[in-house]
């Protein structure tokens, strides 16, 4: 961290990206194919998660669950709590190791948990929780799924690379580790990899704007207005990437067969806790987390880094941190001091622009943050479609009547993390991102 920090002392208000884990072609993704399966002294993890996912366990709250589901589940559970403790020490000399002990651990936890029949107690053993809250505690982030478990470093080439130099692309990765093998849960997570992918080019056109608006003259001005609108094309892109989740995820399968496996536990159906066995044991120093969120591509680093950039505000509005915030903490720490850094920018672009009195910048700007204001309507139109629909549906058949008459965008209650009404909460999202448009020059 040392050399990081040193290389931080240039003037150059974008930060030098390898230092962040932000690579030059893939930004926020891993360039190389994270790994697949941990050394052999940690083989009993990987064991017991190939053996979850090959007998397909069961949602221990899914409706209709037969006794022989419900026993093939106890029986998996049975056997996570009789594994010993594997000792840790040995992962954290090598990042690549950690991420994917976090990787495996956490889908076994949610394995582990989200099998228990709804009205158990939650009580996560030893065999998984010493373990999984050391790696957190190592990594600095939450002993939980998140969306780098389930997407920046979950994947590998489709067919193998022919160079050295062979770099994950939208079309030649597939996801490497999953709960169900559908092809509509390994959709849902290389959706989000296609965006972070597609959105490589704009961490460059955000450093080039980052250094004009420190040079500032009228070439500068005539630079960033052409980044701008080539940013706001990408943003488009993105939304269409977003869309094309449609192609092959479907949203009943997602709703009832792939979402239900991420739950954190905010999202627990009667509230339940997760008891970490061990975590308040005084010889291993271990942090109780306090909230767990399950992984959503509200941690995906590159809206976060758009935001800040175009200086679209997530304010609480509650004494609570905001959602987005919140999510950073479940993000790589080296992609939270990214966004800490570029934060901490003293030249931010929207001050900039209200500044400058030009009329083409401000409308270069405008058509930025309104494409990605369109990229957040395009997103409720997703959450409407993979979570409101099948939530009616899912309603009605346990009623036993007809619920399909009705608005596509009203929520019929259906809460996102940390509990919230699902279509305020993204509403709010949406037109904060288009109130950030300037409308008059300050003068
Ligand atoms: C089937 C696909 C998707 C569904 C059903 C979905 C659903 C949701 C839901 C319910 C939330 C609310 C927070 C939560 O409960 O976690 C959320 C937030 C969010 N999602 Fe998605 N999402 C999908 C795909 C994506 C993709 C591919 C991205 C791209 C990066 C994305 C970006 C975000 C962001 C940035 C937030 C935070 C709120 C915001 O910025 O508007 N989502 N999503």
């Amino acid at each position: 961290m040392a050399d990081a920090l040193e290389q931080l002392k240039t003037p150059n208000p974008f930060p030098v990206a390898h230092v962040f884990d932000v690579d030059q072609r893939t930004g926020f993704m891993a360039p190389q194919p994270p790994l697949a399966r941990l050394p052999e002294k940690w083989e009993t993890w990987e064991a017991v998660l190939d053996t979850a996912v090959a007998a397909k366990l069961q949602l221990g709250d899914k409706v209709g669950l037969t006794e022989a589901e419900a026993a093939a589940s106890k029986q998996w559970r049975d056997r996570v709590r009789k594994l010993a403790v594997v000792p840790t020490s040995g992962l954290g000399d090598s990042p690549v190791f950690l991420r994917r002990a976090h990787l495996v651990l956490a889908f076994i936890l949610h394995f582990y948990v989200q099998t228990l029949p709804p009205t158990e107690e939650v009580t996560i053993p030893r065999s998984i929780s010493i373990p999984i809250l050391q790696i957190a505690k190592e990594l600095d982030i939450p002993p939980v799924l998140t969306f780098s478990d389930t997407v920046l470093y979950n994947w590998d080439f489709r067919t193998p690379p022919t160079s050295e130099g062979d770099i994950p692309t939208a079309s030649n990765i597939h996801t490497q580790t999953m709960f169900t093998r559908l092809i509509d849960e390994e959709e849902f997570y290389l959706c989000s990899a296609r965006i972070e992918l597609r959105g490589v080019e704009i961490l460059e056109l955000m450093r080039l704007t980052m250094d004009e608006t420190f040079v500032g003259d009228v070439i500068a001005v005539r630079r960033i207005k052409d980044y701008l609108h080539t940013i706001a094309g990408i943003i488009a892109e993105l939304k269409t990437i977003l869309l094309s989740v449609k192609e092959h995820c479907n949203p009943d399968i997602y709703y009832n067969q792939v979402r239900p496996w991420l739950r954190g536990e905010d999202s627990s159906e009667n509230k339940r806790k997760w008891i970490f066995e061990g975590a308040d044991e005084e010889d291993f120093h271990l942090n109780i987390p306090m909230e767990l969120s399950g992984p959503s591509a509200g941690q995906s680093a590159m809206i976060h880094a758009l935001d800040i950039f175009l200086g679209v505000e997530h304010r609480s509005t509650s004494d609570q941190p905001s959602f987005m915030s919140r999510m950073q903490l479940y993000m790589p720490r080296n992609h939270r001091l990214f966004l800490d850094h570029i934060k901490a920018n003293p030249r931010p672009l929207r001050a900039f622009v209200m500044e400058a009195h030009d009329t083409g910048l401000l409308e270069a700007y405008n058509n930025a943050v309104l494409a990605l204001k369109e990229f957040r309507d395009a997103h409720m139109i997703i959450a409407a479609l993979y979570i409101l629909g099948p939530a009616r549906r899912a309603k009605a058949a346990a009623l036993g009547r007809d619920v399909s008459v009705g608005n596509a965008m009203e929520s019929d209650g259906v809460k996102g993390t940390g509990g919230t009404d699902l279509v305020k909460f993204l509403k709010d999202i949406r037109n904060r991102t288009g109130n950030t448009t300037v409308v008059v020059f300050t003068h």
